[in-house]
């Protein structure tokens, strides 16, 4: 992970890795990068965190960091893959990676070429991990989300056949499917981690825009994508950004949105992800994310366990659920967030309509039902016990998992530890969530017990004060 004041150990020998950040830094300026005096690409390797961009002295906030043209912006609109090929290629996202593929197969011919040097050719994104390493991460919702095989399906199905077709354009014809299927994971998985959503909102005044997240994953999804030179170097630590990338009308320009010491890293923000997902996306993990924590609970075992807990029958449950679904208020799965997550409620509306329409007598869900109305999206006591019941069935499917990632059997593999040790942080961080959310739902009950326990306690105090008096005046 970057440190927050790192600098570069002078006696570094230039290695490749340096002489390929030198090439990067020519290939940019003789493009039309503007690079300001005061930032340096560096090597963060022994931070974990492969290059990154520090500040080289003091930086005043609202300063200019780089200015990139648009047209050393990768798209497959700046590619040079043919008119005729870009036409069969409609999605966004695996546009993108047939341009990349393109211009990664031409070599030294591509304008891109000193670019692709310093993009990862490999990478510790859960996609890549082994069955053994997958284990690890067993009981977090992310495990569904990583998509491979779906990927897989795409690639095979409309990004391979469009590179056959034109196989000599793309210096594909010797390749086998299998090793396009990994070309295509590359550029996937780089896109993944590295590209921009290139059709946000242009303002230049900083303070014009918007806090600065980035846009959902499925928003994201229809957004026209570009791999931005420079702007791709800067990591991020959840809310240590202190940098920004505004888009002009010929250039994308990263500017500082606070002050930055010498010295310190410059980040950019890639959103108040989860660390399930920073590790889905972008393969690494630091404590600060814990922050957005979540952990996703199904409909399926939110139903499983209010049908023992409730004792209700088959029907009465799916009669229930079918009437919160045609209210259009059912969701597959409900996120329990941390209290300390100041943007989302730890259980959201949505979750406490579904467990209080689970926990109701029958009569009174009849009642609601005949009046076409839901319960109100609060924990009563019989909804927050049906909660509790949930959250400890989802923590037992962590159970195993903690076992198996403390396995102490891969210490000739560093990368297989790294990678488990990540699951582990990731896993932990869920189990904190569960942990706090159980802790809150004990706390509610109290919270009206409180006017009990006072009221219970002025009573003892009055009977003690008549008591007392009594003794008095008999004393
Ligand atoms: C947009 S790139 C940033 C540049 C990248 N470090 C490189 O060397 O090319 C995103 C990748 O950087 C790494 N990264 C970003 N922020 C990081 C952090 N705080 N700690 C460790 N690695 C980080 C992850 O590998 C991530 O996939």
């Amino acid at each position: 992970m970057a440190s927050e004041d790192v600098s570069m150990t002078d006696t570094e020998e230039v290695d490749d890795f340096e002489a390929g950040s030198q090439s990067f830094v020519a290939w940019l300026q003789q493009h039309g990068t503007v690079i300001s005096a005061s930032i340096e690409i560096a090597d963060l390797r022994r931070h974990g965190a492969g290059r990154g961009v520090l500040a080289k002295e003091n930086i005043a906030e609202d300063e200019e960091l780089f200015a990139v043209p648009r047209s050393s912006i990768l798209t497959i609109s700046t590619s040079n893959l043919p008119a005729e090929v870009k036409t069969q290629l409609d999605d966004p996202w695996l546009g993108l990676i047939a341009a990349m593929v393109y211009e990664y197969q031409r070599g030294s011919e591509s304008m891109w070429k000193p670019y692709f040097a310093v993009l990862p050719a490999d990478f510790d994104t859960p996609m890549f991990w082994s069955d053994g390493e997958l284990d690890s991460l067993r009981g977090s919702a992310v495990v569904d989300k990583i998509g491979k095989l779906s990927a897989d399906t795409a690639f095979r199905e409309q990004v391979i056949p469009v590179i056959r077709q034109h196989g000599t354009i793309f210096h594909a014809d010797e390749m086998s499917d299998d090793d396009l299927t990994s070309l295509c994971h590359r550029m996937g998985s780089t896109i993944m981690a590295y590209a921009f959503d290139l059709e946000k909102p242009s303002t230049t005044d900083p303070h014009d825009q918007e806090d600065g997240w980035e846009e959902d994953e499925e928003e994201s999804e229809s957004m026209s994508k570009g791999m931005v030179p420079l702007a791709d170097m800067l990591n991020a630590d959840a809310n240590r950004n202190n940098a920004k990338l505004y888009y002009e009308e010929d250039k994308v320009v990263m500017k500082s949105i606070r002050a930055i010491k010498c010295g310190e890293e410059i980040f950019n923000d890639y959103g108040p992800l989860p660390t399930a997902d920073v590790l889905r996306r972008y393969g690494y993990v630091t404590n600060n994310y814990a922050q957005y924590d979540v952990v996703e609970v199904s409909l399926h075992l939110i139903k499983d366990v209010a049908k023992e807990h409730m004792k209700m029958s088959d029907e009465d449950l799916e009669h229930r659920v079918r009437y919160l679904d045609d209210e259009e208020v059912l969701d597959d799965s409900y996120d329990i967030s941390r209290s300390c997550n100041e943007d989302t409620k730890p259980f959201s509306d949505e979750l406490c309509i579904l467990l209080s329409a689970l926990a109701l007598p029958a009569i009174e869900f009849e009642n609601l039902q005949r009046k076409r109305k839901l319960p109100r999206p609060a924990l009563e006591p019989s909804s927050a016990e049906l909660l509790s019941a949930v959250l400890h069935k989802r923590q037992g499917l962590y159970k195993g998992i903690m076992k198996s990632s403390t396995r102490n059997d891969d210490t000739a593999n560093p990368r297989g530890t790294h990678r488990r040790n990540m699951a582990q942080q990731v896993i932990q961080g869920e189990q904190l969530v569960l942990v706090e959310a159980l802790a809150m739902l004990r706390e509610m009950p109290l919270r009206r017990i409180p006017d009990m326990r006072a009221r219970s306690r002025r009573v003892e105090f009055l009977q003690e004060r008549v008591v007392r008096r009594l003794w008095y005046n008999v004393a």
